[in-house]
């Protein structure tokens, strides 16, 4: 089975059960929104490992959280460390991993927040299928486009290392494919400084009217 049939078999699992009944409150996303002063919006940041995304988006929620912006920052290291603790980096684990990641920032959003979440999510397919999840304009797919020999010379955790030396099996770039946005909202030269970046994130999310100006 390939990956995007693993990801539709499990984000349409639940729909397929008539028991299970949408369930629909008195208390909206607009009024959340509303509350928040700004609307909710998944910054989905894709590119290779050390291409630069947890340093982004951290910095970015930095500059957000300044301004009064609700923020939260899904990373997936961090994740990895419980939600998706049971899961390696074979494709289908890939695939369930972004699933959860997915849903998550999908309640997320719905909760009024600004989600940045920075996972490598390498194939085209599992992020149309969260992009498919999400109300129109509320995901915004951010390629961080840093070449694969610039991440290898960053390499701050070793694997690249491992990887090439076979201690890694499935490492994205190296024995597992990455797969480049082909029309991503924002694409970043992941080699400028993550100031002017962040400058760069803050100028789409003003002009989307996704925060104020
Ligand atoms: N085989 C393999 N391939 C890629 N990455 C690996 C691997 N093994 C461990 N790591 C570390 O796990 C981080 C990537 O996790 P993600 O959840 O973002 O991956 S994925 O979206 O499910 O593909 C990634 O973090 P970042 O460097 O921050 O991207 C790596 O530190
Ligand atoms: N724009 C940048 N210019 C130079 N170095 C960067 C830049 N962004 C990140 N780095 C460095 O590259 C390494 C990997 O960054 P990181 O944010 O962890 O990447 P990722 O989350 O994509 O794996 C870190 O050592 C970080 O300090």
């Amino acid at each position: 089975m390939t990956d995007i049939n693993l990801l539709q078999q499990a984000t349409e699992s639940n729909s397929a059960n008539p028991d299970i009944v949408w369930h629909e409150h008195a208390v909206r996303r607009e009024d959340r929104e509303k509350l928040h002063g700004h609307q909710g919006a998944v910054l989905w940041f894709t590119g290779l490992s050390g291409s630069g995304k947890s340093s982004i988006a951290g910095a970015l929620e930095q500059a957000l959280h300044h301004i009064g912006v609700s923020t939260y920052l899904l990373d997936g290291d961090n994740v990895r460390h419980g939600l998706s603790r049971d899961l390696g980096f074979s494709d289908g684990d890939r695939v369930e991993n972004i699933r959860r990641v997915g849903e998550v920032a999908k309640l997320m959003q719905d909760a009024g927040l600004i989600v940045l979440s920075a996972f490598i999510s390498p194939h085209r397919h599992e992020r149309q299928l969260v992009r498919e999840l999400l109300p129109e304009g509320r995901f915004i797919e951010v390629f961080v486009d840093t070449p694969l020999a610039v991440c290898e010379q960053r390499d701050p955790k070793g694997l690249y290392k491992k990887a090439r030396a076979g201690e890694i099996k499935n490492f994205t770039g190296i024995s597992s494919a990455y797969e480049a946005p082909e029309q991503p909202e924002v694409h970043l030269n992941g080699e400028q400084l993550v100031t002017n970046l962040v400058a760069q994130m803050l100028d789409v999310l003003r002009h989307n009217a996704i925060i104020k100006p």
